[in-house]
């Protein structure tokens, strides 16, 4: 059995830098600690950029776009047509995302993964067509093998165009009418979690459509949730084989979405390629968490943006013991949240970068 590039190592943060920095936080003309997780995310960014001067001038989108054949069990309030159309909104200029990117000076890149209404060619949308939708996962897995692996690449591919442009923030965003319940499905197997736990609004249900949602999540976990998942002795007897990861990928296959795949493989390569990661709402923040379980190592390459007001997603964070920057009731996922954390990002940065210290201000020290 050969390793799946997913497993291979991440990069690691610099101690060096972070120490250094941690010491110049120490020199700033403020009490130790008073500017909180401003603080600790510049040091954190230090350690990531290898820097003693962390920055995000240079802030990379990709928002994944694919189709999801558990639309067809009424689990969403807006119609399966809205995912392509979104894609021509992105790439126009008019969606939330598209309006937060230009407001950054970011670089927006829109891939599309498959969408039932495909709108074609257009100029500025990345086709990397996998098919018009993933399967029904009530009724079998929602990919092959050989589509999830394609999926984690166009992930990939993403972030070595981000890297190959010194970009030094990623940042992934996704859409697709139903994946809310795809991503309750995959963290309810990742979990081990119950449906009525994690399954909420989308984008919009009241409270039957969520009974609905949890009901639907429920059959296809009994299809695909159990003991067959388990991996093979000779897998387990290989020892760089880590078993969690198999299982995970083999969750992410059978319960994911192609923009669900496509952000985890973009999670790990990032990690791997060194480029730090904000991650947005519950969608993406399902992604991680396949991500993580696939590769411990892309855990220290994860910042998170916002507490989206998704029911599951509470939950989510705290199996990611992550403490995310904002928490404004935002609902949409595009990378909308994490999109708007980056300006205190950025600040934490320049007041790293650009506070005098003790000394050069003449104030005195404790
Ligand atoms: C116009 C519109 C724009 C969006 N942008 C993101 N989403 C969000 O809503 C979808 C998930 O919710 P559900 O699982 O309930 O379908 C995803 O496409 C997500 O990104 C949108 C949804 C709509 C309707
Ligand atoms: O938190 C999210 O990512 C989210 C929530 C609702 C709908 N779409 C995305």
């Amino acid at each position: 059995m050969t390793l799946h590039w997913l497993e291979a190592a991440c990069a690691t943060p610099d101690s060096t830098f972070i120490d250094a920095a941690r010491a110049r936080q120490g020199q700033l003309t403020k009490p130790l600690g008073s500017l909180g997780g401003l603080e600790t995310i510049a040091i954190q960014l230090a350690g990531l950029q290898r820097s003693q001067a962390p920055n995000l001038d240079r802030v990379w989108i990709s928002v994944f776009a694919g189709d999801h054949g558990v639309a067809a069990e009424g689990i969403s309030a807006f119609p399966q047509a809205v995912t392509g159309e979104m894609v021509r909104n992105f790439a126009n200029g008019g969606a939330a995302i598209s309006v937060l990117a230009r407001e950054l000076g970011a670089t927006l890149d829109v891939v599309t993964l498959g969408t039932v209404n495909d709108p074609g060619e257009i100029a500025g949308v990345t086709r990397r067509i996998i098919a018009p939708a993933t399967g029904n996962v009530c009724e079998g897995p929602a990919m092959t093998a050989a589509q999830l692996d394609a999926a984690l690449a166009v992930g990939a591919a993403s972030v070595a165009q981000a890297a190959a442009t010194g970009a030094q923030l990623f940042i992934g965003g996704e859409m697709g009418i139903g994946n809310t319940t795809a991503a309750t499905a995959l963290a309810c197997a990742l979990l081990d979690a119950g449906p009525d736990e994690l399954a909420g609004a989308g984008t919009g249900l009241g409270s039957a459509g969520i009974a609905h949602k949890a009901a639907v999540v429920t059959r296809a976990l009994a299809l695909h949730r159990g003991p067959d998942v388990e991996v093979d002795a000779d897998v387990v007897a290989d020892t760089r084989i880590n078993a969690d990861a198999v299982v995970a990928r083999e969750y992410l296959r059978r319960l994911g979405g192609f923009e669900i795949a496509a952000l985890t493989g973009a999670f790990v390569a990032a990690a791997q390629a060194g480029v730090p990661v904000l991650v947005d709402g519950f969608i993406t923040t399902a992604a991680a968490l396949a991500a993580v379980r696939i590769n411990p190592g892309v855990r220290p390459w994860l910042l998170f943006g916002h507490r989206s007001h998704e029911r599951g997603h509470a939950r989510l964070l705290q199996a990611l013991d992550a403490r995310p920057l904002l928490d404004l009731g935002l609902r949409l996922g595009e990378a909308s949240g994490a999109a708007a954390a980056v300006p205190l990002l950025r600040l934490a940065c320049a007041l790293h970068n650009r506070m005098a210290t003790f000394d050069q201000a003449g104030v005195s020290k404790p």
